[in-house]
């Protein structure tokens, strides 16, 4: 596994390794780290899904945390725009933290647009086998257009918003998404469920019942 970012500067730097393995802090917790890495269109239903899945995985006494787009450019990126290469940096970034909360044992989601293909594989390339597990929130830009939580798009259509995602900026569909949701016909208590039961028969929790306990989106 790789240790070093590509923008590294100083030279004398050693790496050291950490006493406490990932390994042992997530036997710990009685689960395997991941990551969940949600991409979708603004108002595909990043943060609701994400957030709903957070809240069940809580109920379950598993380990999570989320990483949402809004929330991190408020601090840790408000230094960032969304020019091409503002993304760009906002999602290495993303990534990196990504990876440090893995190595804490958990189970991670990142709520970004994140709509480049191959950031996403960058992030993907920094974890183990594995770990990384795309989940595309599917959902027509004429239905984000609709919900617009944000009036954002109306905006973007008035041209005061520059380089809108899905209007004057690209999104790449992904190709082999592991989970694939579709917020347009499915609930988000079936989103929800859809991811938690991946988590489940692929081991990174451990299985048991649930129902589901969605009630309502964040504010
Ligand atoms: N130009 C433009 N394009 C897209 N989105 C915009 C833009 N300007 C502001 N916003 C708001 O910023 C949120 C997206 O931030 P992200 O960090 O997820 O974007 S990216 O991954 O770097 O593309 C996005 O949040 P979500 O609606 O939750 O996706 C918007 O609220
Ligand atoms: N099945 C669904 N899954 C997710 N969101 C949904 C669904 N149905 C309606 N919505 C609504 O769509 C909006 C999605 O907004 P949000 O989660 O902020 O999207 P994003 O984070 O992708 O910008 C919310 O107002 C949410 O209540």
């Amino acid at each position: 596994m790789t240790t070093q970012t590509t923008t590294m500067k100083t030279e004398n730097t050693v790496w050291h390794k950490p006493q406490i393995s990932k390994l042992q802090r997530a036997e710990l917790k009685k689960q395997k780290p991941a990551l969940l890495w949600y991409t979708g269109l603004s108002g595909s239903g990043k943060s609701t899904v994400a957030n709903a899945v957070d809240a069940l995985l809580f109920t379950l006494g598993c380990h999570s945390y989320l990483l949402d787009g809004d929330n991190v450019r408020h601090g840790l990126n408000g230094d960032l725009g969304f020019s091409d290469e503002a993304r760009v940096e906002n999602i290495r970034r993303i990534s990196e933290v990504a990876k440090l909360f893995l190595d804490a044992g958990l189970v991670v989601s990142t709520a970004f647009i994140s709509p480049f293909a191959s950031d996403r594989a960058l992030a993907k390339a920094k974890l183990e086998e594995g770990e990384f597990i795309e989940v595309f929130i599917d959902t027509p830009i004429s239905v984000c257009e609709q919900r617009d939580p944000k009036g954002l798009y109306k905006k973007a259509r008035a041209g005061e918003i520059k380089d809108f995602t899905g209007i004057d900026s690209t999104y790449d569909v992904p190709v082999a998404p592991q989970i694939h949701v579709k917020t347009d016909t499915q609930s988000i208590e079936q989103c929800a469920e859809q991811i938690v039961n991946y988590l489940m028969a692929q081991g990174f929790i451990p299985a048991q019942a649930f129902t589901s306990t969605v009630t309502s989106t964040p504010a």
